[in-house]
């Protein structure tokens, strides 16, 4: 595939990968992008993950056409990137490899014993490289998401190669919408980081882009402003849309009881939407996801041991990891003898900013009660304001 003039997709798909980086569900698989710049000098933006070696040294291989690479670029160390690096040096012993100075470091502890001796060029923030038409600017985002990464910009072509930012889950053979599989890598693995990426869309805005080239996911080519502000709504931790997620952990199902009822009323008071996760079946990234994505947020716990259900104590870690604010939150709980959940679950956002609580908390003892189903009748009656 073809990006412009000189630059051609070399990337792979994998459609084998079990769980991305140990944690995420990707039913649609994922693609590992690389890129190769072909200029009077040449040079290979990244390379891909340890199971792909062949067909990615095959893509380069076609792209080059017996013509030797003169550079390995490298913004990211993380391995589903960056394992090749060394397979790559192999075949192309005097390319010169071109990366900054955190990431030489990480790569001197990732390929022990390789000798880049001669064959690095290390790179400043804002430092140009002109391979002969394209001049490649490299703009360090650490913690977009790890410390060494950094993104480049080709001011001929216009196009920001961007590192794991604007990057999704889904292979790319697979037909899907950007931005769900979009948010819920951002939010998943990015998330933390807001901050971060905020500086690196200032740094963007600056810049005339017309192209995005991350390394997982499409190429943006299009419409480019939807991209920049749905990444500057997930950065800024703002409500992307209105709508509430009920997110429940229950063994005998009367927790569960009580959330379908919350739910029927908020659909019944014609919430604009109504997201319900089973905590212990659903998928957790996808809650997680939604959490941020929606303004408001129910969390229906048993209490366990004195303390929440275990997936609930997950949930919100996940939450307050990744800096969960400026959202309204309501408590259910259950308990046989001594009702707790809703303390414990309150206590996990004490570090939370712009945390606004609902009134009514419902307190539930084993099943439902008459006066519980008042007490979710002003829970959705709140929720609804
Ligand atoms: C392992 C275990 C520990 C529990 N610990 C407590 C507890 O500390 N306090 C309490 O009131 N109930 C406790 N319970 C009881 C449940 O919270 C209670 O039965 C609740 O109503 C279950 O709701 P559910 O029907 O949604 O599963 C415990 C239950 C289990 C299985």
């Amino acid at each position: 595939m073809k990006i412009g003039n000189d630059i051609y997709y070399v990337g792979v798909n994998d459609h084998q990968v079990d769980l991305f980086e140990g944690q995420y569900d990707v039913p649609n698989g994922m693609s590992y992008n690389s890129y190769v710049i072909m200029d009077e000098k040449i040079a290979v933006m990244d390379t891909v993950d340890a199971n792909f070696t062949e067909e990615w040294l095959g893509n380069v291989a076609e792209v080059l056409n017996g013509v030797k690479p003169d550079y390995l670029i490298v913004q990211h160390m993380e391995p589903d990137h960056a394992a090749n690096i060394e397979n790559f040096m192999k075949v192309y012993p005097e390319t010169i490899v071109v990366a900054n100075t955190k990431t030489f470091t990480m790569m001197e502890n990732f390929f022990r014993g390789m000798d880049l001796e001669g064959k690095k060029l290390v790179v400043a923030n804002g430092e140009s490289l002109t391979l002969g038409k394209h001049v490649l600017t490299f703009v360090f985002a650490p913690m977009v998401h790890w410390p060494e990464v950094m993104v480049t910009y080709d001011s001929t072509d216009k196009v920001l190669f961007s590192a794991d930012g604007f990057g999704k889950f889904g292979a790319l053979d697979v037909e899907e919408d950007w931005d769900c599989e979009a948010r819920r890598y951002y939010i998943g693995i990015i998330g933390k980081y807001g901050p971060q990426v905020q500086k690196l869309l200032k740094t963007a805005a600056t810049l005339d882009i017309q192209t995005i080239c991350p390394l997982h996911g499409s190429v943006l080519t299009e419409n480019l402003g939807h991209y920049l502000e749905k990444y500057d709504i997930w950065s800024s931790y703002k409500v992307e849309s209105e709508g509430v997620v009920i997110a429940y952990s229950s063994v005998y199902g009367n927790t569960k009881k009580a959330v379908e009822v919350l739910a029927q009323k908020l659909e019944e008071k014609s919430c604009p939407k109504v997201s319900v996760f089973d905590l212990a079946r659903d998928d957790m990234a996808e809650a997680v996801e939604d959490a941020f994505r929606y303004g408001k947020l129910v969390l229906a716990s048993i209490t366990y041991n004195a303390d929440m259900f275990p997936f609930m104590k997950t949930y919100i870690d996940h939450l307050t990891e990744r800096n969960y604010q400026n959202r309204t939150i309501g408590l259910i709980e259950n308990g046989s003898w001594a009702p707790n959940a809703a303390k414990v679950m309150k206590a996990e956002f004490e570090k939370s900013k712009n945390i606004t609580w609902l009134d009514t908390t419902v307190k539930i003892m084993s099943s439902l009660s008459e006066e519980n189903m008042e007490q979710l009748d002003q829970m959705a009656e709140e929720l609804c304001k």
